[in-house]
């Protein structure tokens, strides 16, 4: 055959796999229960020697928390199923057809379901010989971003024929993200009936141990919240939230300042939490339910949930320009 006579080869594409942390299939103890066997056996998230780990998680953790948390997830449940799994399937529909021709948006979750290695294999059968995995998770952590993208390369190692691959840097300090959420805290505070007396972000916690151990969590959250005060012109309360387990977390732990804050005459206050890119059980029942109970309880009288950034506005756009940076030199991105 002459070089002309050859049939045209299709042009090879992109895929980009947005990766959050992943949530149960349903709010029953027996799905809750599987989802944390999976998230809590993961050695990145709990940093303990395995022998000393396994009989506590199997014979203490996953006898009495899958009850108390399908509780938590039961309160926030939706009809589209858990608020994670909605939100970031939103997420990736709102990203379609914003990288041009040939970029195949995906989602996938670390634990559950959809499995990295399954989405994976779904985006090199649609012929993506270039894959961009991103974490949605803006400050790095090991036991969320480094995990996320084990879990891609383990996927990875099983394959004779590999994909070429690039991984989303974390985006705590960029501009677009900082602009994002000052204008999503803006707008919803304008929506309130009230002028709050403090703004609080609330960031997930992390053992203090892998602050110390480098983990750069810490400093990127506080950079975070360092850029949105500049930004909104006003002072941060910067707290961390979701404490598990014995050891020392980062503080000021979130429940205990919102317990404290009244007796210091601050009454009324809003809380958002920038580290998530979604919302889920962490923002919509420890926050929204029960942070507004303990507030109140301590003689708070007004007290707002902001919403994340979502698949809104504001975290659509920002979701693409991050995401576009890193496929620039892969094609002629728009
Ligand atoms: C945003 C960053 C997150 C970090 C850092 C993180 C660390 C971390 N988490 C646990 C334990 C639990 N986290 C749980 C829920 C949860 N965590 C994150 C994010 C981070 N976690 C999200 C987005 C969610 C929500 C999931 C959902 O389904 O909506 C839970 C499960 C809920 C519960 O039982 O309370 C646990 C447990 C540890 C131990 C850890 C770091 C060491
Ligand atoms: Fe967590
Ligand atoms: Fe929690």
């Amino acid at each position: 055959m002459k070089p002309a006579d050859h049939p045209p080869i299709p042009a090879p594409k992109i895929g980009v796999l947005l990766i959050n942390l992943g949530t149960p299939d349903a709010s029953e103890a027996g799905a809750v229960r599987r989802y944390l066997a999976e998230f809590l056996s993961d050695p990145r998230v709990v940093e303990i020697p395995r022998v000393v780990w396994k009989p506590i998680l199997h014979g203490i953790i996953l006898r009495t928390r899958p009850a108390k948390s399908a509780h938590a997830y039961r309160q926030v449940w939706t009809e589209q199923g858990s608020p994670l799994a909605a939100i970031t399937k939103a997420q990736a529909e709102g990203l379609k057809g914003r990288f041009g021709e040939g970029v195949i948006v995906d989602y996938a979750m670390r634990y559950g379901r959809p499995a990295i290695a399954d989405r994976l294999a779904v985006l090199k059968q649609q012929g993506c010989e270039r894959i961009l995995l991103a974490p949605l998770y803006p400050q790095y952590c090991a036991a969320t971003t480094a995990t996320a993208n084990d879990a891609a390369f383990a996927a990875l190692a099983a394959m004779r024929w590999q994909p070429a691959i690039r991984t989303l840097p974390p985006y705590y300090d960029d501009p677009m993200y900082i602009d994002a959420l000052a204008t999503s805290v803006r707008r919803s505070l304008a929506a309130l009936d009230f002028a709050p007396d403090a703004l609080i972000a609330s960031f997930h916690g992390m053992p203090q141990r892998t602050l110390e151990l480098g983990d750069p969590y810490h400093c990127h959250c506080r950079k975070t919240a360092r850029l949105l005060s500049d930004t909104l012109g006003r002072e941060l309360l910067v707290t961390f939230q979701s404490r598990f387990g014995r050891a020392k977390w980062l503080e000021p732990a979130t429940d205990t300042t919102l317990a404290a804050l009244p007796a210091k005459g601050v009454k009324r206050i809003a809380i958002v939490a920038p580290g998530f890119a979604a919302d889920c059980v962490e923002t919509l029942e420890e926050l929204a339910i029960r942070g507004r109970e303990t507030f109140l309880a301590a003689g708070g009288t007004h007290f707002a949930a902001l919403p994340c950034l979502n698949a809104s506005h504001e975290g659509l756009p920002m979701a693409e320009s991050v995401i576009k940076r890193e496929l620039e030199g892969w094609m002629a991105v728009p």
